[in-house]
């Protein structure tokens, strides 16, 4: 009887243990990914991360461009992509890596897509750099979602080395835009 009992709690854990694996499995998975060389792009990411992380039922990989595997893109329901500002262009490491994104059978079509960027001024290039991301989705066929806020309307982006900006650490106003990225990204995933 004793062994019954013991054979029968060991059954319910190992069920137990299939089921929650299998429900991680299978939520939907958003990927956050960016290049960064001074942790301004970095610290985006991060926000973008906590914005998605506010969502229940959906799950998230972060990490830079240069770790992502083929795999995760293709797992993922939704990208959330982020660049520097390189003389108004998105950084070349960013654009190898898009270049990098399977195309035949475009198997990337219909999946969420949104962007991030960090400029060191205003109107030198971060809206541009996020167009360019937003176009190269787009000839793979993804949904592109803005922020929450009209102020965040092509995607989040924060100004790191003009004026106030100057020297400092991205300051909350951008973080805020970043969450609410995330967030709704997350929402959208969710549904
Ligand atoms: C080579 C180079 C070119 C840059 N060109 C621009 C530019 O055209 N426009 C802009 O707003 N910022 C420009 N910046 C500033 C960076 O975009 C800004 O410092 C950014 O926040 C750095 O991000 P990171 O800390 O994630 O590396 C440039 C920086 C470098 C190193």
């Amino acid at each position: 009887m004793k062994n019954r009992n013991i054979k029968a709690t060991v059954f319910i854990i190992l069920l137990r243990g299939f089921i929650e694996v299998s429900n991680a499995q299978s939520l939907p998975s958003i990927l956050i990914t960016y290049h960064s060389e001074s942790g301004k792009t970095k610290a985006m990411a991060e926000a973008v991360a906590e914005g998605v992380s506010q969502v229940q039922g959906v799950s998230y990989i972060l990490k830079p461009i240069s770790k992502v595997q083929e795999q995760e893109i293709l797992n993922a329901s939704a990208i959330i992509l982020g660049s520097p500002v390189y003389n108004a262009n998105m950084a070349p490491q960013v654009q190898e890596f898009i270049n990098s994104w399977p195309f035949d059978g475009r198997p990337l079509k219909d999946k969420i897509g949104a962007v991030f960027v960090t400029g060191g001024g205003f109107s030198i290039g971060e809206e541009a750099v996020m167009f360019s991301m937003i176009r190269s989705m787009m000839i793979h066929g993804m949904v592109i979602v803005g922020g929450e806020e009209v102020e965040a309307a092509f995607g989040a982006s924060a100004i790191t080395g003009e004026g106030e900006f100057d020297g400092k650490e991205v300051q909350e106003i951008f973080l805020e835009k970043a969450k609410g990225l995330g967030k709704r990204v997350g929402d959208m995933a969710g549904r």
